[in-house]
């Protein structure tokens, strides 16, 4: 596992612009060296923000749309469409604008979907369908997946793992319900710990004061249990991509002055 390389910029706009270039380079590089790249996506404002920098970015044109699988990180268990569901809110700043492959993007099932409103059994068949998609040069029953972003609550929560709750613990399932999730809504899916570390890159997305103690927290030797953020590393880089605000209490030995 990766020791958290930490970049930080002036706005979060500039943090969404810059995550967004970064983004576009990492999965050309991966579509030329192995035909195809496969990204998880998360929700919250900072996923939507570098969607968005993305669907306004001239070099989108670059990426192959076609030969990109798509994942989520987790997801707020609500209908098809509704629009607290990340999958919907992926749609409309970005998904809905370039020319996918439909077969390679995988949203979470919705809580109309095929397992009703079973969210342990809609995990069950998301992980499921990970494990299908693995192949044997993988490390387990989940795709190494080129990029695996997520936003960081102020609470350091990532994905849908919360601290303390149970999904935090979880250390065989790839993917788990989650019930009683202190942000709404309490119904949740989410990746594991160890799904997300099965990533080849981890990039996690803080900007704004709200998030500058979970940063600081997460990025101080903390415990996963009482700081998910902090058990959220890839296996080859962690990167956490910050704004001036949001790495305003990190310690300074972590801050480095040089990034802009
Ligand atoms: O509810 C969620 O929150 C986190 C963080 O969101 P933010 O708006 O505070 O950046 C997000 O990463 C997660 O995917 C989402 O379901």
């Amino acid at each position: 596992m990766s020791a958290p390389q930490v970049v930080v910029h002036r706005d979060k706009e500039l943090m969404a612009k810059a995550a967004a270039a970064r983004l576009i380079t990492k999965i050309v590089d991966a579509q030329t060296a192995r035909g195809s790249a496969s990204v998880v996506l998360t929700g919250g404002r900072n996923g939507n923000g570098l969607l968005a920098a993305l669907a306004e970015a001239p070099a989108r044109d670059a990426v192959d749309w076609t030969r990109l699988d798509l994942w989520w990180g987790d997801e707020r268990f609500a209908p098809d469409g509704d629009p607290e569901r990340n999958h919907t809110q992926a749609r409309e700043v970005l998904l809905d604008s370039v020319p996918l492959n439909p077969a390679r993007v995988h949203p979470m099932p919705p809580s109309d979907g095929p397992y009703g409103n079973d969210a342990d059994a809609a995990a069950e068949a998301y992980a499921t369908a990970l494990a299908a998609a693995a192949g044997p040069e993988d490390h387990g029953p989940v795709p190494s997946f080129d990029v695996l972003l997520l936003g960081v609550g102020p609470d350091t929560h990532v994905a849908s793992l919360f601290p303390e709750l149970p999904a935090v613990y979880e250390q065989e399932r790839t993917v788990v319900g989650v019930h009683g999730a202190p942000k709404p809504p309490p119904t949740r899916i989410s990746l594991t710990l160890p799904a997300i570390r099965a990533a080849r890159e981890v990039w996690l997305l803080a900007a704004g004061e709200d998030k500058a103690n979970a940063a600081a927290i997460a990025l101080s030797g903390a415990g996963e249990v009482q700081a998910p953020a902090a058990g959220a590393r890839g296996r080859s880089r962690t990167l956490w991509l910050l704004d001036e605000a949001a790495a305003s209490q990190l310690p300074r030995d972590l801050y480095p002055p040089a990034s802009a």
